[in-house]
């Protein structure tokens, strides 16, 4: 555990200790408020690409259980934080949180002000930065071309899973586990297919209904599948989650914008335009479909953020399709929009054929 740095391509260089593993880091710095839940955000594949400040003062503390990851192995690029605790206090906890890191092969810097870094990123906008033993700003450059970060996290292989509810195809762009396992629990059959699966293979499963999941990266990466997307969104009922509701904004001929700094954190307020009511939301996006590029013939806005206003949810008009850019199966965060994904299976189920009865 030698001394580190965490350089931002602004000039700026945060002192700390090294952590985790040992290699030289890059990636776009973000942070998250949540003040729980690091485990689930580390294993989020929608970080892949990313640096995480978290801004809560004290990580490690409940270490990393068996459960609670959510995916196969972390893609985020590294981790910055206050105080790390190595010994910790609960039954379940297997590793400490440095270890996590190290076997996972990501770097970290601890012992850092974060309050400091978070105020940087909050005014300069989300900037790139490196973790390295070495504070060299040169070290800050993105090299070459800009990988395609869901083609990384997205599996290669159909992976099904058998109940005897409806049959849902889970479009894969970096899923979190907890989408899955909530599938799951409401009975669904789930069919795991890569990102770029095409509409003639889904069809092919015979789903009941389809989700495109959340996913690391700027959705406008994804445009050479945008008809493809359209043409599954317009055959079965369709969720989309995050990457999912941008990507299917996008397909639709809207646009999306970069924010300044995010929304990443397990507070956000969010209004349900219908009922007026407020849910406060697990979120973790750096992009936002852009309000004047809705073709508010097509679609209506469910659910707006409080604090900037920003498009939170969308229906189709004459489709089941509905998305959301929160993350209704939060882990971590709170559960106020849990029904988004219980409604969505009811919908399928009392659907049926019906709708489509007439293709
Ligand atoms: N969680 C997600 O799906 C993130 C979506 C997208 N990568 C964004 O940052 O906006």
């Amino acid at each position: 555990m030698g001394t580190g740095y965490l350089t931002l391509e602004t000039g700026e260089v945060f002192e700390g200790v090294l952590i985790g593993a040992e290699n030289d880091s890059i990636g776009e710095v973000v942070f998250n408020t949540s003040m729980t839940g690091y485990q689930e955000i580390i294993t989020d594949p929608s970080y892949a690409g990313q640096i995480i400040t978290f801004c809560y003062p004290i990580i490690g503390n409940y270490g990393i259980n068996a459960m609670d990851d959510e995916s196969i192995t972390p893609s985020l690029s590294g981790v910055i934080i206050g105080d790390l605790c190595e010994i910790p206090s609960h039954y379940q906890s297997i590793y400490k949180f440095s270890e996590k890191l190290k076997s996972a092969g990501v770097p970290g810097l601890a012992g850092v002000d974060t309050r400091l870094l978070v105020k940087t990123i909050r005014s300069h906008g989300t900037v790139n930065g490196v973790i390295s033993a070495n504070p060299d700003v040169k070290k800050v450059t993105t090299q070459g071309k800009k990988p395609l970060w869901v083609d990384q996290v997205s599996t290669k292989k159909t992976q099904f899973y058998k109940n005897n509810g409806p049959h849902i195809v889970l479009i894969d762009y970096g899923f979190k586990k907890s989408i899955l396992t909530a599938l799951l629990a409401e009975n669904c059959a789930v069919t795991i297919v890569p990102y770029h699966t095409p509409y003639e293979k889904i069809k092919a499963l015979n789903p009941d209904g389809v989700l495109f999941s959340n996913g690391p990266g700027d959705p406008m990466d994804l445009s050479r599948w945008f008809p493809e997307i359209k043409k599954i969104s317009q055959n079965y009922p369709t969720l989309g989650i995050c990457l999912g509701h941008q990507l299917i904004a996008l397909a639709y001929g809207a646009k999306t914008e970069k924010l300044k700094f995010g929304h990443r954190g397990g507070n956000h307020p969010v209004k349900e335009l219908l009922t007026g009511k407020v849910k406060i939301t697990a979120q973790n996006h750096g992009y936002v479909v852009v309000d004047e590029s809705i073709d508010c013939t097509t679609f209506d806005v469910t659910y707006r953020n409080v604090n900037d206003q920003s498009i939170e949810g969308l229906k189709h008009k004459v489709y089941p399709i509905q998305t959301v850019q929160f993350h209704p199966e939060a882990h971590p965060g709170p559960s106020d929009t849990a029904h988004i994904l219980k409604e969505f299976v009811n919908e399928i189920t009392s659907l049926g054929e019906s709708l489509y009865a007439a293709k």
